[in-house]
């Protein structure tokens, strides 16, 4: 062991950065906790100006030799890519629950199998574009994706290696390079996809990971003129600084941001089914953009529906998130802890009646919470908690469902119970949303546009809509006798 690897249960960590095929380590580092136990397990290379400078010259230099690989041949690295994720399967579970907290057995079987689908998903989606040529009297339109160049990927804390690869696996697979600045709270897992890459045969630059704060790292990345894409998952505030760095630059930016979404119960509902949907939305301890964190009740089964939610989340097992039985592990870090309970305290202060729960735990946990007689205007109603905390009202007809749902300065998600499909078309079609489900919740597929409306983001990512964000779009037009005869 160096001083530039932590471990992990047994797995070796590299803390430095991944800059044009070289591990680089910075002057000054940053320490790494685990949320389980808030135990110190790294110092971390802290990124500055002069390594964000370094991995962008690494990813513009690699660009034009990346770009003109063929398709099928940067397809097939993609797949060994995601050959190395799933060799590494139970490393990189370890790593991120340990890291993050999230739950080890949901890593295992649901989030790094996903991971490896990013990148199988976008290898055979490129292999699909382009091939929908059309006619203007007689004269061929051909679409081409050109890549557009080095690609700034910044992401956040709660889901990071499947965040990140959903960006990196199509920002690649369009011929484009990239350098991905994850987040300080949950660095390892990034470093170990660099490896992996590595192993894989993408060629030295092609992928550079630069840790660090987003202050400093991440902001020069952003601010970087020789930047021609930026794509960033996180908060409000941190994407509008994000959108005026590129600005300045003209550099098109895809914004994924937070989401106060709804979960409207109506009483024609199977409420066993919403009641499952609205615990479910305790996942991850909340720190999920797409939660339904708002619950909206049909008034006449509110009683009930809450008597049964409450027997429902008693059930929820809250500890360490490396255990099998564990349904709700920690949260990412005290400071996000403390913004939470402030959230709830100040609610209660206002009036709001806590269900269940409205208080922290031990260490990072904090009490699966359900407040209610909450105002629509108030600070818990409208902002994103990002924790497991959720609000319950009541409403007495559809107009004034539709009206509370989008109340509020987002447009992520929306989830319906419904048993009446006419309403369910009917509310749907008036929803501010980027996605809607109706009477279930997180079914994901990449194909589909993701993205939110509002203050929920700019721009839509998934299937063709993600080449086409990290592509320069290209149409050729050719005429139907151009053609001379040099023979
Ligand atoms: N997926 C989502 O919707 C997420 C939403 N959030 C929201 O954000 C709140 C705060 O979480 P934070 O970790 O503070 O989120 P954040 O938005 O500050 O951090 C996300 C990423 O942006 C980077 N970053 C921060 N400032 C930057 C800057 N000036 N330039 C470039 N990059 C920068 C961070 O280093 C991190 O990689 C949460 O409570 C939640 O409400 C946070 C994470 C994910
Ligand atoms: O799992 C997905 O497809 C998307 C998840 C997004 C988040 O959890 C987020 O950004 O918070």
């Amino acid at each position: 062991m160096t001083d530039h690897t932590l471990t992990v249960a047994g797995v070796a960590v590299d803390t430095r950065h991944w800059i044009g095929g070289e591990r680089v380590a910075s002057a000054e580092t940053f320490t790494d906790l685990s949320p389980i136990d808030g135990s110190t397990l790294g110092e971390i290379s802290r990124g500055t100006a002069t390594e964000a400078a370094a991995a962008v010259v690494a990813a513009k230099a690699a660009f034009p030799g990346w770009a003109a690989t063929p398709a099928a041949e940067r397809a097939r690295i993609l797949h060994a890519v995601a050959d190395g994720v799933e060799k590494r399967l139970e490393d990189l579970a370890i790593v991120e629950t340990t890291d993050n907290g999230a739950l080890l057995r949901s890593h295992r079987r649901g989030v790094m199998p996903r991971v490896a689908h990013n990148f199988r998903f976008f290898a055979d989606w490129l292999l699909r574009l382009g091939h929908d040529d059309f006619d203007t009297r007689g004269h061929t339109n051909h679409v081409s994706w050109d890549p557009a160049g080095p690609c700034v990927l910044i992401t956040p804390w709660n889901a990071p290696l499947m965040l990140a690869t959903w960006k990196v696996a199509p920002a690649l697979a369009a011929g484009n390079t990239v350098v991905l600045k994850p987040a300080e709270w949950s660095p390892l897992t990034a470093s170990l996809l660099a490896d992996i890459a590595a192993e894989a045969g993408l060629p030295a630059g092609v992928l550079n990971i630069v840790q660090g704060y987003g202050a400093e790292v991440g902001s020069a990345l952003v601010s970087h003129p020789d930047v021609r894409r930026i794509s960033f998952t996180g908060s409000v505030p941190t994407a509008k600084h994000i959108a005026a760095s590129a600005a300045a630059n003209l550099t098109p930016v895809s914004l994924e941001l937070g989401g106060k979404s709804p979960l409207l119960v109506f009483a024609d509902a199977d409420l066993d089914l919403a009641v499952d949907l609205a615990v479910e939305q305790y996942d991850n301890a909340g720190q999920v953009c797409l939660a339904a964190t708002r619950i909206l009740v049909e008034e006449s089964v509110a009683e009930e529906f809450t008597s049964r939610f409450t027997e429902k989340a008693a059930l929820l097992r809250q500890g360490d998130p490396r255990d099998e039985s564990t349904d709700i592990g920690p949260g990412i870090h005290a400071r996000q802890l403390e913004k939470i309970d402030g959230f709830v305290q100040r609610a209660v202060a206002a009036g709001a009646r806590a269900v269940i729960g409205g208080h922290r735990g031990d260490g990072l946990y904090y009490a699966p919470t359900l407040l209610t007689d909450v105002a629509q205007d108030s600070e818990i109603v409208q902002e994103e908690v990002f924790g497991p905390v959720l609000t319950l009202q009541t409403f007495t007809s559809e107009e004034e469902a539709v009206r509370l749902a989008n109340d509020t300065r987002f447009g992520l998600a929306a989830t319906l119970a419904t048993g009446d499909r006419e309403r369910a078309a009917r509310v749907t079609a008036q929803l501010v949303a980027g996605t809607v489900w109706v009477n279930c919740f997180f079914v994901r597929d990449l194909q589909a546009p993701f993205g939110g409306s509002r203050h929920s983001g700019v721009g839509r990512e998934g299937g063709t809509w993600s080449f086409d964000f990290y592509c320069d779009l290209k149409n050729t037009v050719t005429a139907p006798k151009g053609w001379r005869d040099h023979g």
